[in-house]
């Protein structure tokens, strides 16, 4: 058997087996950085039932509006940023019918846009990082808000400046649950290519489901109360280089995805002529709350570990602030356990895939602010169509410890 030397390079006669070995990293993926970004536009809740019906010119449908403004007084969110504001509505009026064609004027706007401020958000995971973009080698794109080819994530590798031969991937359709699955992927790549530095990018944009309300349409109702748009990017890499300043926040340990039996209808995403139709069944936050124990059990079973659910931390979709309820009811919680998600969803609404990531944001904010006292073990936990649920469970890694 052929030596492989110390710095992982096989030599010319090594064994594939050899090879194979020297390719992997040594230690767990980790997330190494992470930045978001808003477009400049936002509009606080407490106005929203008002401003919507105005520009989509829905005056007309009071008892829709009124319930509009129920479901946001109960939602949670105190604002969201939008790219969709008056000034688009004037130059797109098309938009608030969802029967008239828009879809093309939807994607022309979303596929420059999006990938905009996944540039926005990423630019800041780089700077955090501190090593050059070009020191990326893997590209993780996620997003349903407007995709055509060649895909955003060509526009998003040209803005960064990363290399030509990095290695791009686009994730469409995911719906909720896209950044959870953008982050698994990452682990992947991450501990499968020794020094591999994996960008994963997230970015939706409520303007490719932007429409008036309808009567008999309540998924439209709740869907404007509830979505904002957001980027999200976060570095994975294995064996962080200390010398090159890379201080890890996360390990990644485990990942896994389950699908909820019998639940295909129960959110559905779909573009017609008039953009993305999207349907959400009125019991998601119970079949969640079901589901959501025994998917963390086996994750926990798998490694090992056994884990009190009170002891964890918790970065978890807030799809809704019902389903944060439920989870924490389901899984014998405190009320602030989800502290970080009530705040992401406080200020920016559900933005869709990217929000899991504005809240892992949010939890090394706090971490950074108490040294990460007390906290090891913790879950992120996201959602969308299928149903699906996507479990990772994550460590607090060397540089969330001490100030
Ligand atoms: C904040 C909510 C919406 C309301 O709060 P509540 O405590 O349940 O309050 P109520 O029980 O008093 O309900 C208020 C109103 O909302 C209505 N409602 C309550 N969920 C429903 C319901 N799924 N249907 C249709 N009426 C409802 C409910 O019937 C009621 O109507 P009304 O009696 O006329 O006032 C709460 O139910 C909640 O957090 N629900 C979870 C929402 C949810 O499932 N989210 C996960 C799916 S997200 C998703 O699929 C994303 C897709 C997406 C697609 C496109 C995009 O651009 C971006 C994203």
């Amino acid at each position: 058997m052929a030596p492989v030397p110390a710095n992982g390079a096989a030599t010319a006669t090594a064994t594939t087996q050899e090879i194979r070995r020297a390719q992997r990293a040594d230690g767990p993926a980790t997330v190494l950085a992470i930045g978001t970004a808003n477009p400049e536009t936002y509009v606080s809740q407490d106005e929203y039932a008002d401003y919507y019906f105005r520009i989509t010119k829905s005056e007309h449908l009071p008892e829709l509006k009124d319930k509009l403004r129920r479901i946001c007084n109960k939602s949670g969110i105190d604002k969201r940023f939008m790219y969709v504001n008056e000034d688009v509505m004037e130059a797109h009026p098309e938009f608030a019918d969802r029967n008239q064609s828009s879809l093309n004027a939807r994607v022309e706007i979303a596929s420059k846009a999006v990938p905009e401020l996944a540039a926005a958000a990423s630019a800041k995971a780089i700077a955090e990082w501190g090593r050059p973009a070009t020191d990326i080698t893997h590209l993780i794109f996620s997003t349903y808000s407007g995709v055509k080819a060649p895909s955003g994530d060509r526009l998003l590798a040209s803005l960064l400046g990363l290399r030509p031969n990095v290695s791009r991937t686009t994730l469409s359709l995911h719906g909720c649950y896209g950044g959870g699955r953008a982050l698994q992927l990452a682990k992947e790549l991450a501990e499968n290519n020794r020094g591999a530095r994996v960008l994963v990018a997230c970015a939706e944009m409520t303007l490719i489901a932007f429409y008036g309300p309808e009567v008999g349409c309540n998924d439209t109702i709740v869907g404007q109360a509830l979505f904002g748009d957001g980027s999200g990017a976060v570095i994975v890499g294995a064996d962080p280089v200390d010398a090159a300043g890379e201080r890890p926040l996360f390990e990644m340990a485990f990942a896994s995805q389950t699908t909820v039996p019998d639940s295909e209808g129960a959110i559905t995403m779909q573009h017609t002529k008039g953009g993305m139709d999207y349907h959400i069944g009125s019991g998601i936050p119970e079949m969640l709350a079901g589901n959501i124990e025994r998917c963390l059990a086996d994750a926990f079973d798998s490694i090992g570990v056994a884990a009190d659910w009170k002891d964890l931390f918790w970065a978890v979709h807030p799809g809704g602030r019902r389903i944060l309820d439920l989870i924490e009811e389901a899984l014998g919680l405190d009320n602030g356990a989800m502290a970080a998600s009530r705040q992401v969803l406080r200020e920016f609404g559900n933005m869709s895939g990217t929000t899991v990531i504005f809240v892992l944001n949010e939890l090394r904010r706090r971490f950074k602010a108490n040294g990460a006292e007390g906290a090891d073990w913790g879950a992120l936990m996201a959602f969308g169509p299928g149903v699906t649920i996507e479990t990772m469970l994550l460590r607090v890694a060397a540089g969330l410890k001490g100030n």
